[in-house]
């Protein structure tokens, strides 16, 4: 039998954090971030994973370089509320070349079914060249949350996962093309941007 081929991809997983970073806690984010995507997607995936403080000038140096190195994808996590040193948010703005808002919104709605404080979370996502960068919450748990939607007992899609559009996105912009698993997240492409599987 030949083997499904996948194009490979390079994804920039950083989390956010100034007590991660210090080691005043253990860093719950990578680990969350990578757990997820390979879960999620059929690609090899190499992972450029940063872990560094909530400091604007640092956070959208670190977007630049992961972007420079080639991920087509750069998740975030962390920094994202209203307190004075969360500024995720404007270090992503700061380097992006479009904004994407409906990602915000979406995760919003996505959280508001979980916790009220969803409305205190201003992550925004961007296209900086041919790489898409999103931000989540700092809740390790908001991570799957977010990325994966809302689904009942029987697991029937109550509100759709942000990552369901992240495929198409990705082939908009010139990626690889991702490919997911339907029980974890269930990719949305325009039938005419479906490509036929291809195997070794
Ligand atoms: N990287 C992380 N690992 C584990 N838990 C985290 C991490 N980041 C955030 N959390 C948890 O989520 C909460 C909200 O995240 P937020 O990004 O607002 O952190 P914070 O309160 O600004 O503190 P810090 O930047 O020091 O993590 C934190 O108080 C912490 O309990
Ligand atoms: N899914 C989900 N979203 C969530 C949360 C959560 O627990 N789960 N916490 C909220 C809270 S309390 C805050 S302050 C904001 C911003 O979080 P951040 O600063 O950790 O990025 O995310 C919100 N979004």
């Amino acid at each position: 039998m030949s083997e499904p081929l996948h194009d490979p991809v390079k994804i920039g997983i950083v989390s956010i954090s100034d007590r991660a970073s210090t080691g005043v806690y253990e860093d719950k984010g990578l680990p969350a971030l990578q757990d997820w995507l390979t879960r999620a997607l059929h690609n090899p995936i190499t992972f450029e994973p940063r872990l560094i403080p909530d400091e604007q000038a640092g956070i959208s140096a670190t977007l630049i370089e992961l972007v420079d190195a080639g991920c087509a994808l750069v998740l975030t996590t962390g920094g994202t509320g209203p307190a004075l040193r969360d500024v995720t948010p404007e270090a992503t703005l700061a380097v992006a070349h479009k904004e994407m808002p409906g990602f915000g919104e979406q995760m919003r709605q996505i959280s508001l079914k979980f916790v009220p404080t969803a409305i205190l979370s201003r992550q925004v996502a961007v296209v900086r060249g041919q790489s898409l960068i999103i931000n989540l919450p700092g809740q390790p748990k908001a991570i799957a949350e977010t990325l994966e939607g809302l689904k009942d007992a029987d697991g029937q899609q109550i509100v759709p996962g942000i990552f369901a559009a992240v495929p198409y996105c990705i082939d908009l912009i010139g990626g690889p093309y991702l490919e997911t698993r339907d029980e974890v997240c269930k990719a949305f492409r325009p039938k005419t941007a479906i490509r036929a599987p291809r195997t070794a």
